[in-house]
């Protein structure tokens, strides 16, 4: 009996429905239809670019061990992609994908499509009605490039910036991850990457989002079941940054979506840019695939500015503001201030307003005070009740909850992480930490000292809530 599209494809389906969960099958296999076999190449036909990419992505070792065994070892796969018709394009559209071999997507890209309804439709990728709908770039244009003062610590990070501005999608620096410390400028450099862009490509769409927004927008998308619309829309940016990767950590469903949006804008050879206040190796909760392709391109580090590029950065914010200041005096704060530019910047700007609202003159002891009081005031900001605020609070629960006499595993560890704490950012004895946080006696705090540190090296959850919150109290 000669073969068939269907009878191949039946054949490979009993295969498959042997290996896989029987929840995947339905889910993944169901709703394929074989469509045509050529040679030795089966055509089928699924219903979203987005299940092609699934299958793909999972289930590519099974399809091939199946087809070959049905069609030899030159067998071959083609998808075609059946596009509903969403955003009002009157007749659905086919578009062909061959099997693994994703540079090949491109080339396919500009494939006649099989329906000749579609013939107007360039790239069949563009959905058609949200072309041109009109997208904000949420740049903030103050942060450019002029303004990012170049030194050994952030040489990387901003010269890729500007090779991936100049060619956005064309350097092998997709996607551009600029990870570093608090303060230290990626925002910045994000926000100066996308300007750049906008003012070298115009046409160009450009897009800055936090990951925190990305992620409520998706939250919002699935409840009001528009996950596709969400999916399309990420899929027409040119160049998508998105700040503070770290967000996505432990939320798998954002982070699923965004390796769907980002393999197909990766694989258009659209730019993507990321920040994240970790190296990739050392992000956790997010998921393997994810982040092996945050290293595909390249990871470029800001460190802290050494003494030089802190004197430039302060004078251009001087100059910029059109103050004159005695070098004398930005050397002190240069040499004095160097956790991070945010606080460098916060520095000069209290000296510029206490000498203008004081009418006094920006002299080196007024710098001195400044300076003090400025180091003296973060410190002030971390008393017991401020850590049991933030505990609590990262635990969504009150207070008294935490200081309670309970014994439940989640309270408990929420009041040994904030004894913990009490101890590392303050200079007060167990005893008198114990008696503040829920009455308890200084062997208690000792003890909750030793278990957080144990449980930190132990365990990946919690290890994640220690630098949480410690990254909420250093703010
Ligand atoms: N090299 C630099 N030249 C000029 N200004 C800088 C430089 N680096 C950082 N800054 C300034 O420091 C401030 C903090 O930078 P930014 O917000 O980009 O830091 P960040 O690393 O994104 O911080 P966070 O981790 O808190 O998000 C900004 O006002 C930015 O303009």
């Amino acid at each position: 009996m000669s073969k068939t599209a269907k009878s191949v494809w039946n054949n490979c389906l009993l295969f498959i429905k042997d290996n896989i969960q029987p929840q995947a099958y339905k889910t993944w296999f169901e709703p394929i239809v074989a469509v045509k076999l050529t040679d030795n190449a089966l055509s089928i036909q699924v219903p979203s670019k987005f299940f092609y990419e699934w299958l793909e992505e999972h289930y590519v070792k099974i399809l091939k061990v199946a087809l070959t065994k049905e069609l030899g070892e030159t067998a071959k796969l083609v998808y075609i992609i059946k596009m509903e018709n969403t955003y009002g394009n009157k007749q659905p559209f086919t578009e062909k994908i061959p099997s693994s071999h994703r540079t090949a997507v491109k080339s396919q890209d500009v494939d006649i499509p099989l329906n000749n309804k579609s013939r107007e439709l360039k790239n069949p990728f563009i959905i058609p009605g949200i072309r041109n709908v009109k997208i904000e770039s949420q740049l903030n244009p103050n942060y450019s490039f002029e303004n990012f003062l170049e030194g050994d610590s952030n040489r990387l990070a901003r010269s890729a910036g500007l090779a991936v501005a100049s060619k956005p999608g064309g350097t092998s620096f997709n996607p551009l991850l600029i990870f570093g410390h608090v303060g230290l400028g990626k925002t910045h450099l994000a926000h100066a990457i996308g300007v750049d862009i906008k003012d070298k490509y115009p046409e160009k769409t450009v897009l800055y989002i936090s990951a925190e927004k990305f992620t409520q927008q998706y939250i919002e998308a699935v409840k009001k079941n528009n996950r596709n619309d969400f999916i399309h829309f990420y899929q027409i940016i040119d160049v998508l940054i998105i700040d503070d990767v770290q967000f996505l950590s432990g939320k798998s469903g954002t982070q699923d979506v965004f390796f769907h949006i980002f393999n197909h804008l990766h694989q258009n050879g659209k730019q993507v840019v990321l920040t994240s206040d970790k190296a990739p190796v050392d992000m956790q909760d997010i998921e393997q695939r994810l982040l092996s392709r945050f290293k595909w391109g390249l990871s470029a580090e800001l460190h802290n500015p050494d003494f030089e590029t802190r004197v430039s950065i302060l004078k251009n914010k001087l100059y910029r503001d059109g103050v004159v200041m005695p070098d004398d005096i930005v050397d002190y704060i240069a040499k004095n201030i160097k956790s991070n530019v945010r606080e460098l910047e916060g520095a000069i700007i209290s000296l510029i307003a206490q000498a203008s609202f004081n009418k006094k003159e920006v002299t080196i002891d007024l710098a001195r005070v400044i300076v003090e009081k400025f180091v003296k005031n973060t410190k002030r900001e971390v008393s017991i009740d401020y850590i049991q605020k933030v505990v609590s609070d990262y635990f969504q629960m009150d207070i008294e909850t935490l200081q309670s006499k309970t014994r439940k595993r989640h309270i408990v560890q929420a009041r040994q992480l904030a004894m913990f704490f009490a101890k590392k950012f303050t200079k007060a004895s167990l005893a008198s930490i114990g008696s503040q946080i829920g009455k308890r006696d200084h062997a208690t705090v000792l003890h909750a000292c030793k278990t957080v540190d144990n449980l930190s090296s132990t365990d990946k959850q919690f290890r994640k809530y220690v630098e949480d919150i410690t990254k909420k109290l250093s703010v």
